[in-house]
């Protein structure tokens, strides 16, 4: 069959330049490598006592019986990082607090409807009406009322497609909390609270990174639990410790394979790519899915850096007719520095399998294979396209960049580390369709790295991207499809809550990744590129994580 290049009508243009880009070397270098074996070492009496809390809290919340109370309570296990020790004591704290009528304080009521979206109910959000006025709009005399508005932002940020009133409700507090937070009536937690909800609200961070801001907040807070918050600091800095343990024997693969250095254009960015794999595969036992997913975001990361910008045209058609064949053999036709990326491609494809073969569940591998194929192909299609200065109209700019996102790729990377060896085909084949909540992730992650991309001055042969699109579909300014983009990136993330309510023939585990991926997107792409040049605030959340253990007193 012939290749893509060869049945596009404007080969004939197609002359081959190597590109070349200089990115920033590692940041953290062999680090994680030489950090010393005493300071991993988990003390028994650490374990001791944290078991000895876990069963204190246990009692505590099926002790408490007030709603309001118990709410605060879940909320605060969830905020703290230690939702996955506690599931069947939320889970029976929500099937209880779903049945309770909340009166008309907005932070209790927003709480409630917050807790039970985030577990899955499709919680009603015409109760939010009660705080309306006749023509829809929140009452001003709520202004005053910090702790409701805060509630009722993070709230908001629960919307489904067509919610208006959330909509609403997240352009009323956003004009009032900045103006209420430096009130001195407002208490320093609350104060902290807001400021960092502004920044990034709760659906939106990831996991570890809130829980570890949480800690230094709630130990301000008035009515925390000092039970609570001790085991949060204690659980916090022992899975510290596992995860640098895990982080020092990803980083010793990778020293060892020494891609970087035979292939000196590419970004060398492993421990970023293990952060990432943290943000979606936060909890403590998922430390298979975070080394499947570390490994394939890291050879991707290569793989987009072969297709931007080293490889020649002429070099990049045979590159990827071998990666669909998977043929090691005819790989040999390739230049040096692309049988060395295929066969450490190879390489990690049968690490996986062999991982997983024990367990019957070698066929998981099968998928992640074709969604590597399908990304390579699409990579391709955008060199190609770049080297022809073709420019696609927006739709067909999308079709090909939602899937050089990434992120279908990376879902169905998670998956196949999933620890749950249970997962039935119907769930690969699930995600490798494409579905509503991968396809909005993938839109989302693209949107927002091109839009931070936008002041980036286009390379030589670099196809456009979609705001550029966009902004010529429209006949507008790149600044003003970025405003219009923005609310695209908005309606994707309301269908990812709608995508994540039970009931569904797919497990939450399954779905569950999709919200972490996207949450890892809105951190990386929050201002900036982060992972093409590793900013400050990225370097301290990496160092936040995986560096500086909580100080227990
Ligand atoms: C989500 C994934 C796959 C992460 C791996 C690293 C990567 C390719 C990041 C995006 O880089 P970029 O901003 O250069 O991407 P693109 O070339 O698609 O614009």
């Amino acid at each position: 069959m012939a290749s893509v290049l060869e049945q596009h009508p404007l080969k004939a243009k197609v002359e081959s330049v190597r590109k070349s880009i200089q990115y920033e070397p590692s940041y953290w270098g062999d680090f994680f490598i030489r950090l010393s074996p005493v300071t991993q070492e988990i003390d028994s009496s650490v374990e001791k006592r944290v078991e000895e809390l876990k069963r204190e809290m246990r009692k505590v919340m099926r002790n408490t019986n007030e709603p309001l109370q118990k709410m605060n309570l879940v909320d605060a296990v969830q905020r703290l990082g230690l939702g996955y020790d506690f599931e069947e004591e939320i889970d029976e704290a929500l099937k209880q607090i779903n049945d309770v009528c909340i009166d008309d304080d907005l932070h209790a009521f927003a709480l409630w409807f917050r807790l039970l979206r985030q577990w899955g109910y499709n919680t009603p959000s015409d109760g939010f009406n009660k705080f309306t006025n006749e023509h829809g709009k929140f009452n001003d005399s709520l202004n005053s009322d910090a702790k409701g508005l805060l509630s009722l932002y993070e709230a908001a940020h629960l919307a489904l497609p067509g919610e208006d009133i959330l909509d609403e409700a997240v352009a009323f507090t956003m004009h009032y909390l900045p103006l209420i937070k430096n009130n001195n009536k407002v208490s320093v937690s609350l104060a902290m609270d807001i400021e960092r909800a502004l920044y990034m609200p709760l659906r939106k961070g990831m996991a570890r990174l809130q829980a570890r801001q949480y800690i230094s907040i709630y130990e301000k807070d008035e009515q925390r639990n000092e039970v609570l918050l001790e085991l949060a600091k204690l659980d916090c800095n022992r899975v510290q410790r596992l995860l640098q343990k895990e982080l020092k024997n990803i980083s010793l693969w990778w020293k060892e394979l020494a891609l970087i250095e035979k292939l000196r254009f590419a970004r060398d960015r492993l421990v970023e790519c293990y952060y990432w794999a943290l943000g979606v595969c936060p909890e403590p036992h998922q430390s298979r899915s975070r080394r499947v997913f570390t490994k394939t975001v890291v050879l991707t990361s290569v793989l987009d850096d072969i297709y931007d910008h080293y490889g020649t045209i002429k070099e990049l058609t045979p590159f990827n007719d071998v990666i669909q064949r998977w043929d090691m053999e005819a790989m040999k036709q390739l230049p040096d520095y692309m049988q060395i990326f295929i066969h450490a491609l190879a390489d990690i494809f049968e690490e996986f399998e062999k991982d997983l073969s024990p367990e019957g569940n070698s066929f998981r591998v099968d998928y992640l294979k074709k969604a590597m194929k399908n990304t390579s192909r699409f990579y391709l299609q955008e060199a190609i396209w770049g080297a022809e200065q073709y420019v696609p109209t927006f739709e067909e700019r999308l079709s090909v960049s939602v899937q050089t996102s990434g992120y279908p790729m990376l879902h169905c990377a998670t998956l196949v580390g999933l620890e749950e060896i249970n997962l039935t085909k119907e769930v690969y084949d699930w995600v490798t369709t494409i579905p509503k909540l991968v396809y909005s992730i993938a839109l989302h992650s693209r949107l927002m790295d091109d839009i931070v991309d936008v002041k980036i001055k286009l390379e030589e042969g670099q196809v456009i991207s979609t705001v550029q699109c966009y902004a010529l579909k429209k006949g507008i300014s790149e600044q003003e499809a970025c405003v219009d983009l923005q609310k695209m990136i908005k309606e994707c993330c309301k269908t990812i809550n709608e995508e994540l309510l039970k009931p569904s023939s797919i497990p939450i585990v399954a779905r569950k990744p999709a919200l972490n991926l996207n949450c890892v997107a809105e951190v990386i792409y929050k201002s900036h590129n982060s992972y093409d040049e590793p900013s400050t605030d990225m370097k301290d959340n990496i160092s936040a994580l995986l560096v500086n253990q909580v100080p227990i007193i």
